[in-house]
């Protein structure tokens, strides 16, 4: 895949904002947002047909402003509404399952927090994997213990050049420290979803992340 996509990688669902998760997506779309991925899951998350329709009217807007759209962890759901790739972790379907089914031009992201599952995770074909948690985070109930940039940092070590996005209690003062570590973007949720003007956090994301590549 097309590294730079990872720049600044935005996930939403429905329960991560109080307000219109639509008008947050083309927010951050319009801050420039690189990549998108629905998750829907946790406390009141949405189910059958009222998640369907969300995953929908959210593949819309991001194509409208040229965003590849990825579904997280619900492969059955990216097939139905013809999603351009999907995110599994090391408890959901495996990479070869995944490819078994879906189209042979979709982006896989698998997370990785270990150096074991990030070196497995590329013998597997990933095309890119979600380091992390990097700090703590309480968006993800079940997140493990942060590995900081430095677990970062080893994981990047025995990955070559294979993609990498950092997640995990990242906001924008992290930005350039792990992209340094070997990331080459950033994936948030509450940063951009629980900020006042997620347009402009977007943005700043963005320009902190082409800081940093201009500076290479
Ligand atoms: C970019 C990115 N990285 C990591 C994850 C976490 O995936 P997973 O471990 O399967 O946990 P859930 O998100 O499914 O709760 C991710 N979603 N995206
Ligand atoms: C979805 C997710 N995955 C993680 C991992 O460590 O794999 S941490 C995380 C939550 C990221 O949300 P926030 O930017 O609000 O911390
Ligand atoms: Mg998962």
């Amino acid at each position: 895949m097309e590294r730079n996509l990872l720049q600044v990688y935005f996930i939403l669902g429905s329960n991560n904002t109080e307000g219109d998760p639509l008008y947050v997506l083309e927010e951050a779309l319009k801050g420039g947002v690189t990549l998108f991925q629905f998750r829907e899951k946790g406390h009141s998350a949405l189910q059958g047909e009222d998640k369907k329709q969300l995953a929908m009217q959210m593949k819309e807007l991001c194509h409208l402003y040229h965003v590849p759209f990825l579904v997280n962890d619900d492969i059955e759901l990216a097939l139905e509404i013809e999603a351009d790739g999907v995110h599994v972790g090391q408890d959901d379907m495996s990479i070869d399952e995944v490819r078994k089914v879906i189209p042979n031009n979709w982006v896989v992201g698998v997370s990785s927090t270990k150096i074991k599952e990030a070196v497995q995770a590329k013998k597997d074909g990933a095309d890119y994997i979600g380091v992390g948690p990097i700090y703590s985070t309480n968006t993800k109930e079940d997140a493990k213990k942060p590995i900081g940039a430095e677990g970062l940092q080893d994981i990047r070590k025995r990955v070559g050049d294979l993609p990498i996005v950092a997640i995990g209690g990242i906001h924008l003062g992290h930005v350039i420290r792990l992209m340094q570590a070997g990331a080459d973007g950033v994936s948030v949720i509450s940063a951009i979803s629980q900020s006042v003007n997620p347009q402009t956090t977007a943005g700043t994301f963005l320009n902190h992340a082409n800081y940093f590549a201009r500076m290479q």
